[in-house]
């Protein structure tokens, strides 16, 4: 079951704007919700807007989140999370898909058959981004133990693109990752999971100046470098990064040009984050939005 309307959005030249009354092309986030806003679904949308892209959510969980961590969360029946994702396929269509919080292996055995049933995946017509969340930058659990396996044995493999952190790096394939020379072990070893194309970030090699990501897909490393930003406040970074990627995707461009356009988007972002609440504040969307006067 695919979208009934042609996706619509345009090959050129990702981030830019529609103009009115132009159809932009769609993405789909299948992710929890932060109620401080700054990661999930939340800054997801955030992102599409700011990329210029439709986005639609298919939510797994509910958490209570403020700036130091996850109070709580609901997960929600995997068959609802099922049945956004075929709901939103069949009538407004995806351009690109991404996950991130999945909480439960029946949610991700979930999000596997919906994304068979509507042609999202690796080989399939619509790309898939797999941010393989295990935890809250804080070390609150996101994913039940058992989803563990689910994630690594079944959603990997039909990922177009999986952009594990380095904690989520460890939990996949064991590899520990301690300097920039370490990288391309790990996305030889998360490549043999079976995704695509693999971008391995870097972000929390705090002592390393740069941050230089790392994509693979099999045969080629291509670097991604970028400065590091000196501030603690990147809550809700590799949901922006992925996010942006996905944009980028569901207009159509190839993976290495998608991630070069995510990694320019997430620079700023980051760049721009700020302080809010007691502990780690949000990368930022503002600096995408036009300051005309209303
Ligand atoms: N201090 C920083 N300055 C600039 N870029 C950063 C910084 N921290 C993280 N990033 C970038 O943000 C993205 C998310 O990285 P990372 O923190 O490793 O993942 P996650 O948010 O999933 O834990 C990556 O592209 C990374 O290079
Ligand atoms: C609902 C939800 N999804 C994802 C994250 C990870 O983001 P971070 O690593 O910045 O805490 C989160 N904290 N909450």
């Amino acid at each position: 079951m695919t979208g009934t309307h042609a996706v619509t959005g345009t090959r050129a030249a990702p981030g830019v704007p529609p103009a009115p009354g132009v159809t932009p092309s769609t993405a789909l986030t299948i992710a929890g919700s932060d109620s401080g806003g700054g990661a999930g679904i939340q800054a997801d949308l955030k992102t599409f807007l700011a990329c210029g892209v439709h986005g639609m959510t298919a939510l797994t969980a509910v958490t209570v989140q403020d700036s130091l961590g996850v109070a709580d969360f609901l997960a929600l029946p995997p068959s609802l999370v099922a049945a956004q994702i075929r709901t939103v396929a069949a009538d407004l269509g995806v351009g690109a898909a991404k996950t991130g919080m999945l909480a439960s292996a029946a949610i991700v055995d979930a999000v596997i058959e919906a994304c068979a049933q509507t042609s999202i995946g690796a080989g399939r017509s619509t790309p898939l981004v797999v941010d393989p969340v295990a935890a809250s930058m804080h070390g609150d659990s996101l994913l039940a133990e058992d989803a563990l396996a689910a994630v690594r044995d079944r959603l990997l493999p039909i990922a177009t693109l999986a952009t594990p952190n380095l904690d989520e790096v460890r939990l996949l394939t064991g590899v520990d990752v301690t300097s920039r020379d370490g990288l391309r072990k790990a996305a030889e070893a998360v490549h043999a999971l079976g995704p695509s194309w693999v971008l391995i970030k870097a972000g929390h090699l705090a002592a390393d100046p740069e941050c230089v990501d790392l994509l693979f897909d099999g045969a080629d490393f291509v670097e991604l470098p970028g400065p590091r930003t000196g501030t603690p406040h990147t809550h809700g970074g590799g949901d922006t990064l992925a996010a942006s990627i996905a944009s980028a995707l569901s207009r159509g461009c190839p993976v290495p040009e998608a991630v070069r356009f995510g990694k320019r988007y997430i620079m700023r972002a980051v760049a721009g984050a700020y302080p809010l609440g007691a502990g780690t504040g949000p990368v930022s969307a503002f600096w995408r939005v036009a300051g005309d006067p209303i």
